[in-house]
């Protein structure tokens, strides 16, 4: 009964074919594409997977884009693209956004797999989800599973590319974060890593009084690892959390 999950971000597919779909399955292979090339996972990364048996998957991307992921499905398979659309409540979560389906469906997989992945290691605490790919996210979950809100921010790419596009000095090779940066480099790379920082610093604080708990804080995304040693606070960095939070789906919805 094999299972693919698939999310599909503003820069990049991932994919990860599961053994079963519940949480903790074991995922047989995986793999990433850029999506100027996901036109081409029928012929390379696909061509030789197992069938599975159903698919669920997570898309922010254009709608060209998923439906060049169901024609490389289609090509390949008799299975089904099912994709998730954020409701007012699912698999222990409720949905604070004011119009529950224009929230992005990565962000609420994620905070899915979050809420999922904190109950099995101890009691329900508030949480903090931080997804740090092309743009940036910050979600805010009580300890009763409710979405209460969250921050979008440019990545750090877009944070690049929109101060060079805006200004006529800063054309600069990537830099170091440094607390006090001395060279433009320097000043740009520690300027974005510190907004991003700073954002959940200013979200666990808003949480904790929120909610009198000190929140779990987890993070995932391409650029996670980039952020990991600028944390402010103590945090788990999770890569599979979209993956989890898309096992967890299936399973609840196949009343598992
Ligand atoms: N080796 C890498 N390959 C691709 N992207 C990377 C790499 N390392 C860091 N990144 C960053 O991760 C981002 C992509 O992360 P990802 O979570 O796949 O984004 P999205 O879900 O928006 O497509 C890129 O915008 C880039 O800033
Ligand atoms: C915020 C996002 C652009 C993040 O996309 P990503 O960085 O994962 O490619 C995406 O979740 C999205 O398009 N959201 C819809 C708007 C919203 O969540 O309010
Ligand atoms: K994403």
């Amino acid at each position: 009964m094999a299972f693919l999950a698939i999310d599909v971000g503003n820069t990049r597919l991932k994919w990860a074919l599961f053994d079963r779909a519940g949480p903790g399955a074991a995922a047989r292979a995986h793999g990433v594409e850029f999506l100027d090339h996901i036109d081409k996972l029928a012929d390379t990364q696909w061509a030789a997977l197992p069938p599975p048996a159903h698919m669920l998957g997570c898309c922010v991307a254009a709608h060209p884009v998923r439906r060049s992921v169901e024609e490389q499905m289609e090509e390949l398979w008799a299975v089904p693209a099912h994709w998730v659309v954020p409701n007012a409540g699912e698999a222990g979560l409720t949905n604070g956004y004011d119009h529950p389906s224009r929230l992005g469906a990565d962000r609420w997989v994620a905070m899915i797999g979050a809420r999922h992945r904190m109950l099995a290691s101890g009691p329900p605490r508030p949480l903090v989800v931080v997804m740090v790919g092309t743009a940036v996210t910050v979600e805010a979950v009580d300890q009763h599973g409710r979405f209460l809100g969250g921050l979008i921010l440019p990545g750090h790419g877009i944070m690049l590319r929109a101060l060079m596009s805006g200004t006529a000095g800063l054309h600069v090779p990537t830099g170091e974060v440094r607390e006090f940066p001395t060279n433009t480099s320097d000043a740009l790379t520690s300027g974005g890593t510190f907004a991003i920082a700073g954002a959940i610093e200013r979200m666990v604080r808003h949480l904790r009084e929120r909610c009198g708990m000190e929140p779990a804080c987890y993070m995932t995304g391409g650029a996670g690892w980039k952020m990991a040693p600028h944390i402010p606070v103590p945090f788990e960095l999770v890569e599979t959390l979209i993956f989890d939070g898309l096992l967890v789906i299936a399973a609840s919805r196949r009343g598992g």
